[in-house]
């Protein structure tokens, strides 16, 4: 069941063109120049109920425009948006029970009180059921360990602390759905598993749709089945990740190890390329359109001794930096736009 439907949609911001010279700061008060620069051109997706999607771009691509018209801050151009059955910008304060949002960089608790002051204020504006809230509390605390620093007030809790404050409360009132808008960023390893782990759980088990952007591939693995990739407005890969690895993975690598140490001369290598070689054990790169990695090790074992080896998946992040590339080399020509076929 789809529970957001975005079609056409389109954003564009208009840029003042400053004047310069002399007393340019008095001629701008009365400046009527602009350009009309698009963040986001008339993209189209839907998402199902229950899903957990990874929307990633380079800085600038337009992906906290999209998520700022989804949660109904900013008033789309054209175009149509419907999440739960409301219209954004145009429902707002009913769309807000439905959604819980978290900006990694901009916090929506009080800053000079500690959070479980803010989660009170939070149960009061959301007229949450007493024993919801008790009930949501005590599953947060358990689950991302509150209780360490919510009598603390918000500025001196550390960034991980306090990304995890926020997750609490935009999930108290029970939301169906989640925007993150990085909610990894700056955070150390170990309190990135723990708010990975958290969505994970509040997806799995309460069935939250969660719609999360982020610049941290190993977020994207972790999280997401799917993902969709937006560059200059306009979205360039929607699927899943296996595809994506499938499709423009290019390259497979092949690690083996042989019995002996042999020098690149003997290596008689059909269909692979030799990438890198540590005494016995050779790196190979072979394309796996021209050969699968089964008939390959068959070859390499009739002419080799072989005592192990492994095939290296390709690195998402690798790929995804392909794609940003491919998609400025177009900018550059002029094409840019293309959606790309998978
Ligand atoms: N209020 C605004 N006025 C003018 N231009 C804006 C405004 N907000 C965003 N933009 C422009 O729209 C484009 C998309 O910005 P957006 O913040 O959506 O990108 P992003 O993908 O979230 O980037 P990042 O990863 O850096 O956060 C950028 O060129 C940005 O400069």
């Amino acid at each position: 069941m789809e529970i957001i439907q975005v079609h056409e949609l389109r954003k564009e911001f208009r840029r003042l063109i400053p004047k310069k010279g002399p007393f340019a700061s008095i001629r701008n008060l009365w400046n009527n120049d602009y350009t009309v620069h698009t963040a986001v051109n008339n993209i189209s997706f839907h998402i199902d109920k229950g899903e957990l999607v990874g929307y990633i771009g380079p800085n600038g691509a337009g992906k906290s425009t999209s998520i700022k018209m989804l949660t109904g801050i900013l008033v789309p151009t054209s175009g149509l948006i419907e999440v739960a059955g409301l219209v954004p910008h145009q429902q707002r304060k009913e769309h807000a029970a439905n959604i819980g949002v978290v900006f990694g960089q901009k916090t929506q608790l009080w800053w000079d009180i500690p959070p479980i002051e803010s989660y009170r204020v939070l149960k009061t504006i959301y007229k949450i059921p007493d024993a919801v809230y008790r009930k949501n509390l005590d599953r947060f605390r358990e689950l991302l360990d509150l209780h360490e620093f919510e009598n603390t007030p918000v500025r001196q809790l550390s960034l991980g602390q306090r990304m995890r404050a926020d997750l609490a409360a935009a999930l108290l009132h029970d939301p169906e759905i989640l925007f993150l808008d990085e909610p990894t960023i700056g955070v150390d390893v170990l309190a990135k598993e723990k708010l990975r782990t958290f969505i994970r759980e509040i997806n799995q088990d309460r069935k939250v749709t969660v719609l999360l952007t982020t610049h941290d591939m190993t977020d994207i693995e972790k999280l997401c089945n799917r993902m969709m990739i937006i560059d200059d407005g306009a979205i360039l890969y929607d699927g899943t990740i296996e595809s994506l690895k499938n499709n423009f993975g290019g390259e497979r690598v092949l690690v083996i190890e042989l019995e002996e140490t042999l020098n690149p001369q003997q290596l008689h290598l059909p269909f692979a390329r030799l990438i890198r070689q540590e005494g016995t054990r050779i790196w190979l790169s072979f394309d796996k359109e021209q050969i699968s990695a089964s008939r390959l090790i068959t070859e390499l074992a009739d002419l080799h001794r072989i005592r192990d080896l492994s095939v290296e998946e390709p690195e998402i992040e690798s790929i995804v930096r392909q794609i940003y590339q491919s998609g400025l080399e177009r900018k550059k020509e002029g094409t840019h736009a293309a959606v790309l076929d998978i």
